[in-house]
């Protein structure tokens, strides 16, 4: 039986970054994947979901510049579309795989094997692995590491057949831009394909959730800029209904609404895509001599360790935020914890992230609904892209930042949002203040380059010191600057608090 000091199943972000961490520690380590090396970071997921974003992205904007030339823009064939995205993905996957070959020659100190098939644990030091071809092998193992991930969540009444009603899955089986597709959750993963599609321009996008709006965990300003250019973008968002049944008649997808009046309407399209979340893959793990603890919203875990204490569970795996950056903090941590001498744990509170939108959204730290919901006061300052000369001269004008700091003399900064061109770029020297514990008093002396989207970031961080270029009175169209206290606003300008 060959030997391991640690056996990471999954090859996903969590997965793969746990591997290459162990080889840091000069272990042996197996990989295991029962599908693609890469897993959702790569298909059907992240990458590919961000090419499909930035193809769609720049097909719009070359219809625009053609549009205001009086000129029709040439057809765009899905297949095209999607062998580049494809290229994108074996790019990356090739990478991947690189790394791990030379890492595999027995002639370094640092080993890895990678093996493909379904892994099952079958004591807490033992691994069976079962090939395509159902031969089956059993490895023994010092250390194990989960990083299974997860799939998209099914509703009960609705089936998904990935021909007429789709999963994020399932986007690839299409043929052709379809005419009409309605997405139901209106989540990241449905507010990023309706994004997708109504770009293309092919697609009439309509959009539903249970909620009463898009995107429930954000906060109103941002969600209004975004269905407002969803709007002007023929998406139609169903407000103040329910879905009441979705079934494919006669190779259409036919769908019934029921409104807050009681009212009900009947909508046929041509596709659907259903993203109401995912969850774990959990099932055919682990035998049952080995008691790890779950619920359904994954393995429970103290900073990533298991309840079997040889056993750690990253990434999707878990209860926490669904995210490649997240999965790979784990997974490296994990290895930490197994084979380093660490006892930092680990910290949720300063994640960047970012939602490939229309225009794109990054976030780091708070918004203003988890303060509020805290009981938490703050001050929080807003300016728009129109402001930015790096916006103007992009033509990119459509978006706004904010910054959300304590009410108090120090201002240690809070979160920030950014929706608008160059968004993700942007927050990265916030993140690193929040990290610091450092107030905005620094990155209101830096000298940013010009013209850069960070300059706003500094104008915001000069008008809650009271030393702005752009005088947020005399801007009262573009900035404003209040306080949250006691359970409502307080205009800082208008009280000219801060200047
Ligand atoms: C459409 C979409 C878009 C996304 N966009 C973003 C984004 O822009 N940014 C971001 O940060 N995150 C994004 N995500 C989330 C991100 O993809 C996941 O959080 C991330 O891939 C999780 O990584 P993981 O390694 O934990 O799991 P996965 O990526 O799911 O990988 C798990 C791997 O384990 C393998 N596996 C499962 N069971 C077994 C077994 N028994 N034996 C062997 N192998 C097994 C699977 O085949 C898979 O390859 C997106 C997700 C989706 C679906
Ligand atoms: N850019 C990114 O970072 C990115 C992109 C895509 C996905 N992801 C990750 O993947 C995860 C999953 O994405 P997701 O969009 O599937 O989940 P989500 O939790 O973001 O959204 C699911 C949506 O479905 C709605 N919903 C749930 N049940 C419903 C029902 N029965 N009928 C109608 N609506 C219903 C919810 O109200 C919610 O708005 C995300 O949480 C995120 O962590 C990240």
């Amino acid at each position: 039986m060959e030997k391991y000091d640690l056996c990471v199943i999954g090859a996903g972000p969590s997965g793969y970054a746990a591997a290459m961490r162990a080889l840091d520690y000069n272990k042996k380590v197996l990989l295991v994947e029962g599908k693609k090396l890469g897993g959702a970071g790569l298909w059907n997921g992240a990458l590919s979901s961000k090419t499909w974003w930035e193809l769609s992205r720049q097909i719009s904007t070359v219809r625009h510049h053609l549009n205001l030339q009086g000129k029709d823009m040439p057809r765009i064939r899905f297949k095209e579309v999607y062998n580049e995205v494809l290229n994108a993905t074996n790019m990356r996957q090739a990478q991947l795989l690189s790394q791990i070959q030379y890492a595999g020659n027995k002639d370094i100190d640092e080993n890895i094997t990678f093996k493909e098939g379904k892994a099952y644990i079958d004591t807490p030091h033992t691994v069976k692995i079962t090939c395509e071809d159902n031969s089956e092998e059993v490895i023994e193992t010092e250390h194990i590491i989960i990083a299974t991930g997860s799939r998209p969540r099914q509703l009960p009444d609705i089936e998904i057949d990935e021909e007429y009603i789709l999963s994020s899955d399932g986007i690839e089986h299409l043929r052709d831009f379809p005419k009409s597709m309605v997405i139901l959750g209106a989540g990241v993963i449905g507010c990023e394909y309706a994004t997708v599609f109504s770009n293309f321009g092919y697609t009439k996008v309509h959009l539903i959730d249970k909620g009463d709006r898009i995107l429930p965990f954000e906060d109103p300003d941002v969600v209004n800029r975004i269905e407002n250019n969803f709007e002007k973008n023929n998406v139609l968002i169903h407000r103040k209904s329910r879905l009441i049944r979705m079934e494919v008649v006669d190779d259409r997808v036919e769908y019934e609404l029921e409104y807050h009046n009681g009212r009900k309407q009947l909508f046929t399209v041509e596709k659907a895509l259903v993203s109401v979340g995912r969850v774990p893959n959990i099932e055919n793990l682990w035998s049952e001599s080995v008691p790890i603890e779950f619920d359904d919203r994954g393995i429970i875990n103290n900073d990533t360790q298991t309840s079997v204490p040889n056993i750690h569970a990253v990434g999707d795996i878990t209860s926490d935020m669904a995210l490649v950056n997240i999965g790979e903090l784990e997974g490296r941590h994990a290895v930490d914890q197994i084979f380093g001498s660490t006892n930092k744990e680990l910290n949720y509170k300063n994640v960047s992230t970012i939602m490939f939108l229309n225009p794109e959204v990054a976030g780091v730290g708070f918004n203003e609904q988890q303060l509020k919901d805290k009981g938490t006061d703050y001050r929080v300052v807003t300016l728009d892209y129109e402001c930015i000369p790096r916006a103007i001269a992009r033509q990119l004008t459509d978006g706004f930042m904010k910054i959300i700091v304590t009410d108090d003399p120090d201002m240690k900064i809070l979160g920030m949002r950014v929706v608008g061109f160059s968004a993700s770029a942007s927050i990265e020297a916030i993140a690193l203040l929040i990290h610091m514990n450092q107030g905005i008093e620094q990155m209101a002396e830096l000298v940013h380059p010009h013209p850069s989207i960070t300059e706003g970031i500094q104008e915001c961080a000069r008008i809650l010191c009271g030393k702005s270029i752009l005088k947020p009175h005399l801007l009262k169209e573009h900035v404003t600057c209040k306080a949250w206290r006691s359970g409502e606003y307080v205009d800082l300008l208008k009280l000219n608090l801060i200047e």
